[in-house]
């Protein structure tokens, strides 16, 4: 308690929230510490005022309108060499945090991108019916969203820290571009880039037992980027991440982010300032405004919304030829309630079981019906509940193997409730 403290508070826009805010603040207080309340703030933009104040300043400037500064000058610059490409998105908020933050957000972007933004929190309920969540695990798209055919759409989460993509095609189908898609867009623009100003760095993707099965393999076989799976919880990843100098990390929910270690930062501004080769320097130009559009601190929706923009951008990609670069297979996730989630102990990054007896066993067998198939039962680290994901070469093979999965997990886990019923 010698060291003198400086603590950052910021809340989001649930009603809980501002009490919360006020009990930290008068515990600081009590405890004659400085503090700064920086109000309503997504949940990222703390984490970048925290990593500024940490770093004096080297991230950039500790206030929301140093970080809006920063991403807009650096999203900004890596668009205006792009020669075409529509920068017009439809955005849910979640009717959180994300929608108010990012209508701040437009005045500094200047117009570099055109955002509709819907469920921005004026009537409808947090995170109902909406946000990445809800698009994620429901496989549709939001309610409160406008959405013509072909046109880009993501969705936020309740605090910002989470993204994915959607479209319907001319005939009407839905298609999800989820944590894994970005993944895959991110690390093979990076991958270019890296060619392009001929830098030896590590670069590697981590991923979760979520990962669809189609985005590992397009990453090992065809991209040549290496793959790492790491338990579920961005703190796993991040972690993962940090031993290459660049690492990609997503989970497929939608949230993730890229670090680059210290080397690939200073080789690349280097290289962006002192290159003769006038294309060796643009390249490393747009990877040094990559770096700073990137919020490393943590996965960061606004952050994550404007590097895919400015990605498709300058591939001159629209939102069918990035979801044309593999196709997802089939899957499904669903939840077990059960009366002590412990019962169920997990090994090789919670892909599978060792507790209790039998388990892995019964999904092993349930799993060899299934062609291209693949399943797993984890307990979850935020609910009490089991959680259970399938993926097979058609969506009724992954329905029925996640429903068949349910069912072994309740007879052999505890389950209550009502037997799991088939979808
Ligand atoms: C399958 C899934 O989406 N799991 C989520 C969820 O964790 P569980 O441990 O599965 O409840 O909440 C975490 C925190 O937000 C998030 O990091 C993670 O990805
Ligand atoms: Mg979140």
């Amino acid at each position: 308690m010698q060291l003198e403290a400086a603590v950052a508070i910021g809340r989001d826009t649930r009603p809980s929230s501002e009490s919360l805010s006020r009990a930290v603040i008068d515990g600081v207080t009590a405890l004659d510490s400085k503090y700064h309340d920086y109000g309503l703030v997504t949940t990222p933009q703390l984490h970048y005022i925290i990593c500024c104040c940490n770093s004096e300043g080297r991230y950039g400037k500790p206030t929301l309108e140093g970080y809006y500064n920063k991403l807009s000058k650096a999203f900004s610059d890596l668009t205006k060499q792009a020669e075409c490409g529509n920068k017009c998105v439809n955005v849910d908020g979640a009717n959180g945090i994300g929608a108010l933050k990012l209508k701040e957000m437009e005045k500094f972007l200047h117009s570099a991108i055109t955002v509709q933004i819907f469920n921005d929190g004026s009537q409808g309920k947090l995170n109902h019916l909406c946000g990445a969540d809800y698009v994620k695990v429901q496989q549709n798209p939001p309610q409160g969203i406008e959405m013509k055919p072909e046109e880009r759409c993501c969705s936020f989460d309740g605090d910002a820290d989470r993204i994915v993509y959607y479209y319907n095609d001319s005939a009407g189908h839905f298609h999800l571009l989820d944590g894994d898609k970005i993944a895959t867009l991110i690390s093979t623009f990076l991958k270019e880039m890296l060619v392009k100003v001929n830098l030896s760095l590590t670069m590697a993707v981590v991923q979760t037992a979520y990962a669809n099965g189609s985005s590992t393999h397009y990453l090992e076989e065809i991209m040549k980027v290496p793959v790492y799976c790491a338990k579920t919880g961005v703190k796993h990843l991040h972690h993962k991440a940090q031993e290459f100098d660049i690492g990609v990390y997503f989970e497929a929910n939608g949230h993730g982010t890229v670090l680059f270690s210290k080397k690939a930062e200073e080789q690349i501004r280097h290289l962006a300032n002192m290159e003769q080769s006038n294309e060796k320097r643009k390249a490393a130009h747009t990877l040094q405004n990559l770096v700073d559009l990137i919020n490393q601190t943590v996965g960061d929706a606004i952050s994550d919304m404007l590097v895919i923009e400015a990605i498709l951008s300058l591939k001159g990609f629209t939102v069918q030829q990035w979801d044309e670069i593999y196709t997802d297979l089939p899957n499904r996730q669903l939840k077990v309630k059960v009366a002590d989630r412990k019962v169920i102990d997990t090994t090789d990054d919670e892909r599978r079981t060792i507790k209790p007896p039998g388990l892995q066993e019964k999904i092993d067998d349930l799993t060899k019906k299934y062609n291209m198939s693949r399943a797993f039962a984890r307990p979850s680290g935020t609910e009490d509940i089991v959680r259970v994901y399938a993926e097979a070469d058609t969506q009724e093979n992954a329905d029925a193997l996640a429903h068949e999965v349910c069912l072994a997990v309740f007879h052999l886990a505890g389950g209550i409730g009502d037997e799991p019923k088939p979808l």
